[in-house]
Parts: structure tokens; sequence; C-alpha cells
């Protein structure tokens, strides 16, 4: 039997020493291979913990790619457990983040100054 794992557990294997994904509802430890990586280590790291699967298809891998994929097979992932949103510090989506509240506050202030203009 395959060990299964939840999705919070592989999401918590989401660092450079412990670096688990998730390609095909399978589970693999890419802590070792990702330095190894003809595409590179950070491409990888940067799905930690993570469903890698349409990345990994979308690239198109030899059957060469997917025979090593095979040898880092850990277990299968549990589809019935709560998926998981795996938090990266500091990345792109939290800046917009930032810019989205701030055309939020210019949005409002600008609505204030028509209010007062209309109603001069
Ligand atoms: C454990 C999973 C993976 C394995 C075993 C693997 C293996 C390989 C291998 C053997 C190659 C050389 C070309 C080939 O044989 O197809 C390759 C290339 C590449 N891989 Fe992966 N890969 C994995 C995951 C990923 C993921 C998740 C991405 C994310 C987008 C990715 C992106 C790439 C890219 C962009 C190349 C092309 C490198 C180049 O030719 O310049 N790989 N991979």
């Amino acid at each position: 039997m395959p060990k299964v794992y939840s999705y919070q557990e592989v999401a918590e294997h989401n660092g450079p020493e412990n670096c688990w994904i998730i390609i095909d509802d399978k589970v693999y430890d890419v802590s070792q291979f990702k330095d190894e990586h003809p595409g590179g280590d950070e491409i990888i790291m940067d799905l930690g913990g993570q469903d890698a699967t349409d990345s990994f298809v979308d690239i198109g891998h030899s059957d060469e790619a997917l025979k090593l994929l095979k040898t880092l097979y850990i277990g299968d992932v549990d589809k019935t457990s709560e998926p998981v949103v795996v938090k990266k510090a500091a990345t792109s989506e939290s800046q917009s983040q930032g810019s989205a509240t701030l055309v939020m506050i210019l949005a409002v202030v600008m609505l204030g100054v028509a209010y007062y203009l209309l109603n001069e």
C-alpha cells in the first residue's frame, strides 16, 4: 500500500531542504533532485508543496523525465483532504494586493471630490 498524504502535509514540505510536489495526485520528493533539474531548481522550488501537474505537462517533458519522476515517488495525495494554498514569503501577489488597496483608497477619495463638486 502506498503512503497517503493530505494536501496540508504536502504543503508543509515547501522549503529548500524539504520539497515535495504533486503530479497527477502522486507525491514526489524533489528535495535532492531539484538541484539537478535541467530546467533549474527555482522553477521547482516555486511549486514546492503544491500541485505541479499543469506546469509539468505544459513543458512536454520527455519519457526520460517521466522515468526519473518515478524514482522520486513517495506516495499518493489524499484527495478527500482539504486543498491548501501554499503561502510564499514576499511574492508579487502580496505586492499587487498592496496596490489594489491603494486603488481602492484613490477611488474613494475621487468619489468624495466628485460628491463635493456636485453639491457646490
Ligand atoms: C519531479 C518533477 C520533474 C522532473 C523529474 C523533471 C525532469 C526534467 C528533465 C529530465 C528535463 C530535460 C528535458 C526532458 O527530458 O524533458 C527537464 C526540463 C525542463 N523542466 Fe522539468 N522536471 C520536473 C518538474 C518540472 C516542473 C514542475 C517544471 C515547471 C514548470 C519543469 C520545467 C522544466 C523546463 C522549463 C525544462 C526545460 C529546460 C531546458 O531545456 O531549457 N520541470 N525536466
